[in-house]
């Protein structure tokens, strides 16, 4: 398909990109074992923006209803044409017009019953043909970072993806083909770009982290994994923001984190082999099975030891009837492990089915025995626990139970610390909860803490410049001014 500058090919897109890259102080370079890297050209400080890009498409999820261009939740109307995309005004509506034109058309002409199996990656690749078609045509201006040879670059994989997987890409490329009913379309080509998806696609999420859809970035696409990354992708709405989490020298490749970083170095490797289908060699990964990485595995996925006052972790026994702790040499039966294992799958069960009718209630008293279970069984910075605690910290924040969720939350911290980089979003947001619980408790002191925590970390990976920065900074502020008030009407030496 199309060169971006009439003359074909993706050299050319290649030219210009690096030239475009270059006034970044980035430049694309390939090796063997990675394919395309980005590399910097020019030292980056910590926040300093690496690169932005808007979506080339992107697609909100199902989860509720979004405008289909900014993703908000509110003031939305569907279209009363294809009764499938929703927008949230007029603004929003006519920045999209060019393409959902198009592809309103399309949708129109598919019957009620099939709609319903329209999924969003579905209609990523049901726009991402049309954007590219009206791109061609010449309706939607085509720019360096704006083409369909950045997406005909990205990697497939295709060869490496099994049989099961080969099918069901194929079933959805039919799809499309149903939708788009393009005469002279190439259903392997289809197939090839959902394989690209997989692979290339991220999650679009919002300030706070939440899933908000799915889109295509073929320029941050070119940035490969590292468990220990030098930076971080944001979504500013749905513009897509790299920043340096560190200095980064001049020369050193750009690396983010493609999947959530709290498990343990098999976990993320089975992570990255699933999806992204490559072998993590970094810094962190290339520990795998020296003795401080069954130490962390243990203690981040694996059982305590059955006595209470002992902090050492166990590993599996040889006869494989159980597991020995390695501090104290104390045995732990199987079948023991098993049972409560059991127990708590079974609460687990009807915790998730208490909440899926909105009995937030129950689900809290459910979770808190899955605690108590699960405190016989983990250790305190155990993985398992912290979902429980990040589960119950959700529930008390929305029955207002305020003190508790304090509690939960807390306890979340230094799992977070152990298991996420120093300046690590998630790590930054959890202290900002911290902050505003402590704030509306009266904790001053303990609030200006954790608030000064969190400034420190998002003003990092988020920049100062957005509203949710700008209402940190105040709550922040608030939380000094009262703190040192206090200090001085008690005259006490802090
Ligand atoms: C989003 S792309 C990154 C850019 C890619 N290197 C390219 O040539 O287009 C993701 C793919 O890059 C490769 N990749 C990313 N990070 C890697 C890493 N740390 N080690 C080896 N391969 C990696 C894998 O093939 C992965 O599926």
């Amino acid at each position: 398909m199309k060169g971006v500058s009439g003359c074909g090919g993706g050299w050319v897109v290649m030219e210009e990109l690096q030239e475009s890259l270059s006034d970044k102080g980035l430049t694309v370079s390939s090796v063997p074992e990675k394919g395309r890297c980005l590399f910097t050209t020019r030292d980056f400080s910590p926040g300093e923006v690496i690169i932005c890009e808007e979506a080339y498409v992107s697609v909100p999820n199902k989860s509720s209803a979004k405008c289909e261009r900014c993703f908000t939740s509110t003031n939305l109307k569907k279209c009363s044409a294809c009764h499938v995309v929703y927008y949230c005004g007029n603004t929003c509506q006519k920045s999209d017009w060019k393409l959902h034109r198009v592809e309103c058309k399309a949708l129109s002409k598919v019957g009620k019953e099939r709609i319903k199996s329209i999924t969003p990656s579905i209609r990523l690749m049901v726009k991402l043909y049309l954007r590219s078609k009206l791109q061609d045509e010449k309706v939607i201006p085509i720019t360096v970072m704006d083409n369909y040879n950045l997406v005909e670059s990205l990697v497939s994989h295709m060869t490496d993806i099994d049989e099961k997987q080969l099918v069901l890409y194929a079933q959805m490329a039919n799809l499309v083909n149903l939708i788009l009913q393009w005469p002279e379309i190439n259903v392997k080509e289809i197939a090839e770009n959902f394989s690209k998806f997989s692979c290339n696609a991220h999650t679009i999420c919002d300030t706070e982290l939440k899933p908000l859809g799915t889109g295509l970035y073929p320029v941050v696409s070119i940035i490969n994994h590292s468990c220990l990354p030098n930076s971080v992708l944001i979504f500013e709405g749905r513009m897509a923001v790299v920043r340096a989490v560190q200095h980064i020298p001049k020369g050193t490749e750009v690396s983010i984190s493609y999947i959530e970083m709290a498990g343990s170095t098999a976990t993320r490797q089975k992570a990255l082999k699933e999806q992204y289908l490559f072998s993590c060699t970094c810094i962190r990964c290339i520990k795998l099975g020296q003795h401080d990485d069954i130490q962390e595995s243990a203690v981040l996925e694996g059982y305590r030891c059955k006595d209470k006052r002992c902090s050492g972790f166990l590993l599996r026994d040889p006869g494989n009837k159980g597991f020995t702790c390695q501090l104290c040499g104390l045995f732990r039966d199987k079948q023991e492990i098993k049972n409560i294992v059991n127990e708590i799958q079974s609460l687990s069960e009807k915790a998730s089915f208490s909440l899926s009718y909105g009995y937030k209630k129950d689900a809290s008293v459910m979770y808190k025995m899955i605690e108590k279970l699960q405190l016989k069984l983990y250790h305190q910075l155990s993985i398992y626990l912290m979902r429980t605690w990040e589960n119950l910290l959700k529930i008390l924040m929305e029955l207002q139970d305020w003190k508790e969720a304090l509690k939960y939350c807390r306890l979340t911290i230094p799992v977070y610390q152990r298991v996420y980089p120093e300046c690590h979003p998630l790590l930054g947001l959890q202290y900002y909860t911290c902050g505003k619980l402590e704030w509306w408790l009266g904790e001053t002191e303990e609030a200006y803490r954790s608030l000064a925590r969190a400034a420190e970390i998002l003003r990092i990976t988020h920049g100062t410049n957005t509203t949710f920065m700008k209402e940190l900074f105040v709550k922040l502020e608030e939380a000094r001014a009262e703190f040192s008030y206090k200090i001085s009407s008690k005259g006490e030496d802090y």
